[in-house]
């Protein structure tokens, strides 16, 4: 417990803990000092006023701390983004996702398949320093070859995962399309229980497509309003409706809504997508959905349908998401980059190729591995990890 003072006027600013941490056992990997002061705006201000003052010090950018942690060997690059992905992380099942990764999952695996692929690649290459006139593998290189074919099986296990990681990470996209005035902001407020989208009488209301990030039965889901789908001229309202088309294609789950004939205006059918739920709209009016049988109904009105369309969504997450928690593979930059080592390595392997060939794929693999791990940290890559930091992490 110190007092602190400002070194100028004497004033004491605030009573506080004040604990000192030596390098290199620390997040950051540096000497640190951290002030546990009182959290009032004014108290922190004139603190920081007051440090900031002093010689050499300034305030962290976004990410500096975590990025030194990367510099100095304490975290490797995925381990950062599961850093990341931990502050962020809105359920059970994210939040277990991100220790895992914070914590070393995919580096450390990588990491091993690195290790292997050197062996490999050190052989193939003290092969090529002594290479005699003919191309003949001998047999260290038979073996070493020998396991980089099995180092590739083990890669290509590792991406048959259903995307399942990813999945988790980003939660369940869920698009909600229809046509204009069939209820589709209205379901968005029900179910994120928010005024989050504007709602109105006149259809074409919604034009840019709205998302809400929702914890619903445990599982991650962004819905996705969207502007209705119409035949229209008015190049604004177009716009949304090619993005609510866009967006709904991609999506893992669409609902599309059904009016009650006579409700919503011009009936376009929305093309074909392999996880469709039917939605009949406003059950409060008594309804006549006319030929459109759908699935399930709801009321945004009255509420009533919600509890089963939840329950359905659940169901549907836990299809798709389940076993997201222990998947190596939680980002597209991870995918690509493995991609990307396990078709050098499947050259690598081809029929008579020359050593130099050989090796040169088997190096372009270790780089895909390095790239993953940041151990080869393109400024590019490192800047589009680090920018998603608060500051003071
Ligand atoms: N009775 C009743 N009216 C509803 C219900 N849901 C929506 N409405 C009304 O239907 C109209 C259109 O609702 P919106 O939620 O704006 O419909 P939308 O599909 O988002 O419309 P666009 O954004 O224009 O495509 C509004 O007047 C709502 O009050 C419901 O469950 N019951
Ligand atoms: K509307
Ligand atoms: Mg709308």
């Amino acid at each position: 417990m110190r007092t602190l003072c400002d070194p100028e006027t004497g004033e004491t600013l605030d009573q506080a803990l004040v604990a000192g941490f030596a390098g290199p056992d620390t997040v950051t990997g540096e000497d640190l000092v951290e002030f546990h002061c009182h959290g009032g705006p004014a108290v922190v201000r004139a603190v920081l006023r007051v440090l900031t003052r002093a010689p050499g010090l300034r305030l962290a950018e976004a990410g500096e701390f975590t990025r030194r942690g990367f510099e100095n060997g304490r975290l490797d690059l995925a381990a950062v983004e599961g850093l990341a992905d931990l502050i962020s992380a809105e359920t059970e099942g994210q939040r277990r996702q991100a220790v895992r990764q914070a914590g070393g999952f995919i580096g450390g695996q990588v990491e091993a398949w690195r290790a292997r692929l050197i062996q490999a690649l050190a052989i193939v290459e003290s092969g090529l320093d002594f290479a005699d006139e003919d191309d003949v593998p001998d047999d260290g290189e038979a073996a070493a070859m020998g396991d980089i074919a099995a180092l590739a099986d083990e890669l290509a296990a590792a991406l048959v995962d259903g995307e399942r990681g990813e999945r988790l990470r980003r939660g369940l996209e869920v698009a909600i399309v229809g046509p204009p005035n069939a209820g589709k902001s209205s379901l968005l407020n029900a179910l994120a229980r928010r005024d989050v989208a504007i709602v109105t009488a006149t259809p074409g209301t919604t034009r840019d497509v709205l998302e809400v990030d929702l914890d619903l039965s445990g599982y991650p889901i962004r819905l996705l309003d969207t502007a209705g789908l119409r035949r229209t001229e008015d190049p604004i309202e177009l716009e949304g409706i090619r993005r609510a088309r866009d967006r709904a294609a991609s999506a893992d789950v669409v609902l599309v809504l059904v009016p009650p004939v006579g409700e919503g205006v011009s009936r376009e059918t929305f093309p074909d997508h392999p996880n469709v739920v039917r939605v009949g709209t406003k059950a409060d009016l008594d309804p006549d959905y006319g030929r459109d049988a759908p699935d399930l109904t709801v009321s945004a009105v009255s509420e009533r349908g919600l509890d089963p369309l939840i329950s359905r969504l659940g169901w549907l997450a836990a299809d798709q998401l389940s076993g997201g928690e222990d998947a190596l593979v939680t980002r597209e930059r991870h995918r690509t980059e493995l991609m990307e080592a396990e078709r050098e390595l499947w050259a690598a392997l081809s029929d008579g190729l020359p050593a130099e060939a050989r090796a040169e794929h088997l190096r372009r693999a270790g780089v895909a591995f390095g790239r993953l791990t940041g151990r080869i940290d393109p400024e590019e890559v490192l800047g589009a990890v680090f920018s998603t930091f608060c500051i003071g992490k």
